[in-house]
């Protein structure tokens, strides 16, 4: 549990002071005297505020950021000690919703507050909380004063932090409880806490199982995003924590989006509650430094673009929110590989609390050259600095969690952006934004600037089991996610191409999604998806090791020839050849995409997008046309080199040119394809050859290596003098490698012994796999965290 611990047990020694008697009977009565003024303030202040808090304030912005108000914290009846802490933080004036919501709250009213994301909704709440346990002369030895509950780790973790800062000057101690940590390491500390920022599981489980933990005494509960805690299934959860808190409690309850179910939770939670919605009458219901665009674009060509928008702002920090963690880990792990430019961070939840908490701090403190790939655990209250973009892959479930998503970025007094991808038959949600207050333009990219990396994934893929797997199993979970959505005027899962789907993620087939998904049934699915919810993290834990143990096994064989391929093309040809054509492809286009950076024409002009001409935005915006461009890599002799290879670059007039990769696109071309008019007339029969010509090319070429490969460890096991194999399998002096690869005599390999292989035996390279350095990262996130968590 991360804690904090008293004002002045913090500072450093020399500077702390050791009070004799009479110093600390004038602290006492001094402390008396600011409680005394304190109370007499609130009454004759604060009590008076519902009329003031709903209109938009005195010297309040007319617009940009979430408008500071002419009022100072300084001018609040709050103590000393807050008030040292706020300074410390560099907080000196108030935004609307806190300038609205501190004084009723203060005066001891339940509050609901609604205000723009990245408007201050966490100090609004914070400083009533310490001011309500220092007015009440809270000891460590009063058990538990308050409890803020958030929904994801994160926004606790950040909630806590910014009260460590705040109540750096008061004696009281603070805890933050969540999920993913041993229960027991908590369980002595958390009884003596006086404030609590938890998870609601994390927080009932305390309640129900920790000895000598209780909330009788409660004073004052914050619920932040309440709306989401419903959302997230924590109804139950909630009804629980609630009847075990004093009914004669404070509550504070807020969100940027308060409406709805929430209504009824306050209606469980508070008694006659202030409303405070400082932005209720305001235009937008977003920021107004937040530009926020959305494009039509078919599913097959959201990678591509996303790689391509990547690529053209790779020196931004940039926000991908995509619908299911499936979706996050296949993202993150292809884009690593394939490199758009800036570094690639993944955050979801199947990660481990030290995994997500490191990345999380990662990105809080990396400043720009950086994309987060992220489902909504990361669309919540997380306050990351200087966040530039924020792009959202997969249509959103509704106009709130939109509005939460885009809240990511244009915080407090910052600008920001966002980009929206919406499949053709998606493109009524931008009526339902405009509808809701939330302004949103069309754009679409500029063709030349998009560029098809489905060759690349299609090798990338072939290449990885792991990268395969994580594929399918983000093409599954995306066709379930659309199916499981509730407004069916939006989503609508028929509509999609699941061919197109696949192959854009580099599949060569369309994965198999189960017989539950055929008949159709959506409760199974629904259930389906429960059950995995509900799994202990233990069992995910084991069922991931499982999976990745069989994917790891079917992967060897071939990984172990690939890299003998490698070897022996260094070997043979010299260190030039060790970079290999792909690789040296790939760096002249990174130096491209640095040229395309440096050209940056600033902020206001994009690289990559451009607005939607307006008759063009009412009618549906016609995919990019890429028919046109396909082409076929084909050799001198026109048969196909790689059946999946596709260089496809995008001219202004929809044809390619110009751009240093379509250089480099017509330089691969004339090496490989020769002249135009001869290309043509090879494409025909080329189509032809093309699906059996592959596969038997594949064939061939694994069965050749592999007999490259038997043939050199004949001769280095003659070398070394170890018995050679004979042709029938008789006597082996070691063990020859299993491989899974099609092989002009499996019978042999076959009768491979099928003892462990000991460590001299394993090949001298291992590539790592998908989530090796899970343990490494777990190491490191422990030993950066270790302070805050011990
Ligand atoms: N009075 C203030 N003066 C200066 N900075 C402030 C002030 N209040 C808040 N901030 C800063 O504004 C940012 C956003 O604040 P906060 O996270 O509380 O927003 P929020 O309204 O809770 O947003 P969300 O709805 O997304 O949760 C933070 O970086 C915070 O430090």
């Amino acid at each position: 549990m991360a804690r904090v611990g008293h004002g002045n047990a913090k500072r450093p020694k020399a500077q702390r002071k050791k009070l004799g008697t009479h110093a600390r009977v004038d602290r006492r009565a001094a402390e008396e005297a600011e409680l005394q003024r304190l109370e007499e303030r609130i009454r004759a202040e604060c009590g008076k505020s519902r009329a003031k808090a709903k209109s938009s304030e005195d010297g309040a912005k007319a617009k940009g950021g979430p408008a500071l108000t002419g009022s100072f914290f300084k001018d609040l009846p709050i103590s000393k000690r807050t008030l040292r802490g706020l300074q410390a933080s560099k907080y000196v004036k108030m935004t609307e919703i806190q300038s609205g919501a501190i004084p009723p709250a203060l005066f001891g009213r339940d509050i609901m507050g609604e205000a723009r994301t990245g408007s201050g909704k966490t100090l609004a709440f914070l400083i009533p909380v310490l001011e309500r346990l220092y007015r009440s002369r809270w000891s460590n030895l009063d058990g538990l004063g308050a409890a803020i509950v958030s929904p994801t780790r994160e926004l606790a973790y950040q909630i806590f932090q910014v009260l460590s800062n705040i109540g750096q000057e008061h004696e009281l101690s603070a805890g933050c409880i969540v999920g993913g940590r041993s229960l027991e390491e908590e369980q002595n500390a958390v009884a003596t806490m006086s404030m609590l920022v938890a998870t609601p599981g994390r927080f009932l489980q305390h309640l129900d199982e920790s000895p000598g933990f209780e909330a009788a005494s409660l004073l004052i509960l914050v619920i932040d995003e309440a709306d989401r805690i419903l959302d997230f299934g924590f109804q139950e959860t909630m009804q629980n924590i609630l009847g075990q808190l004093p009914g004669e409690r404070q509550t504070l309850l807020f969100s940027a989006t308060l409406h709805g179910s929430v209504h009824r939770l306050g209606r469980a939670a508070l008694r006659s509650p202030e409303v405070i919605s400082v932005h209720h009458d305001a235009t937008s219901r977003t920021p107004d430094t937040l530009k926020q665009t959305y494009m039509i674009l078919p599913l097959e060509k959201k990678v591509d673009t996303l790689f391509s928008f990547l690529r053209s702002h790779s020196q931004k920090k940039i926000i991908v929110f995509v619908s299911t963690c499936k979706q996050v880990r296949f993202f993150y792990e292809a884009f690593y590989k394939l490199k758009p430019g800036p570094a690639v961070m993944e955050l979801h939840g199947r990660q481990s609390l030290t995994k997500r908490m490191l990345v999380f701090q990662q990105f809080m403190d990396r400043e720009r050259a950086v994309a987060l790939f992220c489902t909504d655990i990361a669309a919540r209250g997380v306050d990351f600095p200087a966040v530039d973009w924020v792009v959202q892959v997969d249509c959103p479930d509704g106009v709130d969690s939109y509005i939460h998503r885009v809240g990511r970025t244009a915080r407090y007094e910052s600008a920001g952006k966002s980009a929206l991808f919406l499949l053709p038959s998606e493109q009524s949600f931008a009526q339902k934004l405009s509808k809701a207050r939330v302004e949103v333009r069309a754009i679409t990219a500029k063709q030349n600037k998009v560029l098809s990396i489905q060759s690349q994934l299609a090798s990338l893929l072939a290449g990885s089991g792991d990268i395969r797997h994580l594929a399918q199993r983000a093409f599954a979970s995306y066709l379930r996610s659309v199916r499981l959505m509730k407004d069916k005027e939006i989503f609508d899962v028929q509509a999609l191409s699941k061919e197109a789907f696949a192959e854009s993620l580099g599949l060569a087939d369309v994965p198999d999604l189960g017989a539950d998904w055929e008949a159709g049934d959506d409760d199974v699915e629904r259930n389906k998806m429960k059950k995995k919810k509900n799994q202990s993290a233990l069992q995910r834990l084991k069922e991931k090791i499982k999976a990745k143990k069989k994917d790891k096994d079917k992967d060897a064989a071939k990984r172990e020839e690939e890299e003998e391929e490698e070897r022996e093309l260094t070997q043979k040809d010299g260190a030039k050849k060790k970079i290999g054509k792909w690789e040296r492809r790939q760096r002249r286009i990174a130096a491209a995409g640095k040229v395309a950076e440096d050209d940056d024409p600033g902020e206001e002009e994009d690289d990559f997008l451009k607005p939607v001409a307006q008759e063009a935005h009412e009618a549906p915006i016609a995919p990019p046309s890429v028919s046109g461009n396909k082409k076929i890599k084909l050799r001198k002799d026109g048969s196909a080199v790689q059946a999946a290879g596709k260089h496809v670059f995008f001219g202004k007039d929809g044809t390619r040119k110009t751009s240093q990769l379509a250089q480099l696109a017509e330089e691969l071309r004339s090496e490989e394809f020769g002249p135009e008019g001869d290309r043509a007339s090879f494409l025909e029969q080329v189509a032809r050859d093309l699906a059996t010509r592959d596969s038997s090319d594949a064939q061939v070429s694994r069965a050749r290596i592999h007999e490259k490969h038997q043939k050199k460890r004949r001769k280095e096991r003659s070398q070394r003098g170890a018995k050679i194999p004979d042709e029938d399998g008789g006597e082996r002096g070691e063990r020859s490698s299993p491989s899974r690869s099609p092989s002009p005599k499996p019978k042999k390999l076959k009768e491979a012994p099928k003892s462990k292989p000991t460590e001299a035996e394993r090949p001298a390279v291992q590539r790592s796999s998908v989530g090796d350095d899970l343990g490494d990262l777990e190491k490191q996130a422990l030993s950066k965290l270790g302070g805050l968590f011990s």
